[in-house]
């Protein structure tokens, strides 16, 4: 985890951006545990936790309350949630998707092929569609770009779309949201032919992930990523109370379809809910996805808790290199302190989101070459 310029979560709760005037004179903490605890040494807190991460709880605090002169119960409080290490699982799934790669080339000769389709210059998706190349090249995958300019037709994109749909090497078409305003998502989600829509965008797809004892050709991958986390990391789903904030197309509603499949009851929390605090205090489990920085406090968290932190919140930070840092939806400061299982940002879902990309495409090669 990177260090943190803020020693808790109130100055930025509420906000998307931290403007750098905010960031510079942080308006007066709105909320504080009480008893404000004293300071500890920074390693403790967050170094020692997340050095631990697969050492059983109780384990973990004993060797956290050995290891430090400070007040043990500070300790035990700071220390007691296993930190989920999103980076680390997503290797071992590129791993896997790799060595099943090398065994379809080897056996019928084939690659799996990834269209990524870019319009305009955001640099937040030029980063994220070059991340994807660079992962497709080190697990084998053939990936294919189109960049389009900003003020390209929706004509144009869809064209490029039925051009992958009708090409045989290429087995995964990604169109990078956000699109440019003048176009239709719509139109465009709705042009990817289902058998190789690796995002899981299309209506479609998300239609079959909503229905019983149907299943969709690919489950986005975001969502997936969360399910594949709470999983390896051994959090029963089945019979717990789950709570989901957000209810995007893409993120919100198909994690809340995919932990009701896997048998929690589950609540969706979104900007009209009253009392989200209380409805989240409930959940066994909690996925994250606001996009508003910090959103979710300490109090809103039942004890023991799994916490998955989808949100990805640019921050600023004149002492950070790139002169922002990335932070959650969930105040991990305070969240980690109540929780069971926490994941952390960076390095929680974002690497789990390009790992199942890769898998879905792997899948989708499969699928169409009817590699077993
Ligand atoms: N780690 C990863 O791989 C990925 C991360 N992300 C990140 O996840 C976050 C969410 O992304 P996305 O789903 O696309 O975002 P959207 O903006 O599409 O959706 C946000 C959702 O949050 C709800 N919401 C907004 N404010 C509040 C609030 N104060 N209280 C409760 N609910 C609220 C909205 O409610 P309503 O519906 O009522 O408007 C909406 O349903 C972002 O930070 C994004 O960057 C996204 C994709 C992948
Ligand atoms: N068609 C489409 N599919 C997507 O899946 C899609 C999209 N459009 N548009 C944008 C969002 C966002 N998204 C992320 C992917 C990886 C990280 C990621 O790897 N994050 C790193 C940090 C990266 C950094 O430091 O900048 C981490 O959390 O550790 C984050 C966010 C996919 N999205």
């Amino acid at each position: 985890m990177a260090s943190s310029i803020l020693s808790d979560c109130s100055s930025c709760a509420t906000s998307r951006l931290l403007p750098l005037r905010r960031a510079l004179h942080p308006p007066p903490p709105r909320f504080r545990p009480s008893p404000a605890p004293a300071p500890l040494p920074r390693r403790p807190l967050l170094a020692a936790a997340a050095s631990l991460p697969l050492l059983p709880r109780a384990r973990r605090m004993a060797a956290l309350a050995a290891a430090s002169s400070a007040d043990s119960a500070t300790v035990l409080a700071d220390a007691s949630a296993k930190i989920i290490d999103g980076k680390l699982v997503a290797k071992q799934i590129r791993e896997e998707v790799g060595v099943e790669i090398a065994r379809m080339k080897d056996t019928i000769g084939v690659v799996p092929g990834l269209a990524v389709i870019l319009v305009g210059s955001r640099k937040d998706s030029q980063t994220y569609v070059r991340n994807k190349k660079k992962a497709c090249d080190a697990v084998g995958i053939k990936s294919y770009e189109v960049n389009l300019p900003e003020d390209a037709s929706e004509y144009e994109v869809i064209k490029h779309i039925a051009t992958f749909n009708d090409d045989p090497s290429v087995h995964g078409i990604l169109v990078q949201l956000p699109l440019p305003r003048h176009m239709n998502d719509e139109n465009i989600l709705n042009a990817v032919s289902i058998e190789k829509d690796v995002d899981g965008f299309h209506p479609v797809n998300i239609g079959r992930l909503a229905m019983q004892g149907r299943d969709p050709f690919f489950v986005p991958c975001t969502p997936k990523g969360c399910m594949e986390l709470l999983h390896r990391s051994g959090v029963e789903i089945k019979g717990k109370r789950a709570v989901v904030i957000g209810r995007s197309n893409i993120v919100g509603t198909p994690a809340a379809l995919l932990l009701q499949k896997a048998n929690a009851t589950v609540s969706i929390v979104h900007s009209k809910t009253k009392n989200p605090e209380e409805i989240t205090r409930q959940a066994d489990i909690i996925i994250a996805a606001v996009g508003v920085a910090n959103l979710v406090r300490g109090s809103w968290i039942k004890p023991g808790a799994a916490i998955i932190d989808v949100g990805i919140n640019p921050v600023d930070d004149p002492a950070s290199p790139r002169g922002y840092r990335l932070v959650g939806d969930v105040c991990f400061e305070e969240a980690s302190k109540v929780a069971g299982a926490i994941t952390p940002v960076p390095g929680g879902v974002g690497p789990m989101t390009i790992a199942m990309l890769l898998s879905n495409t792997l899948d989708s090669a499969k699928r169409i070459h009817k590699f077993k």
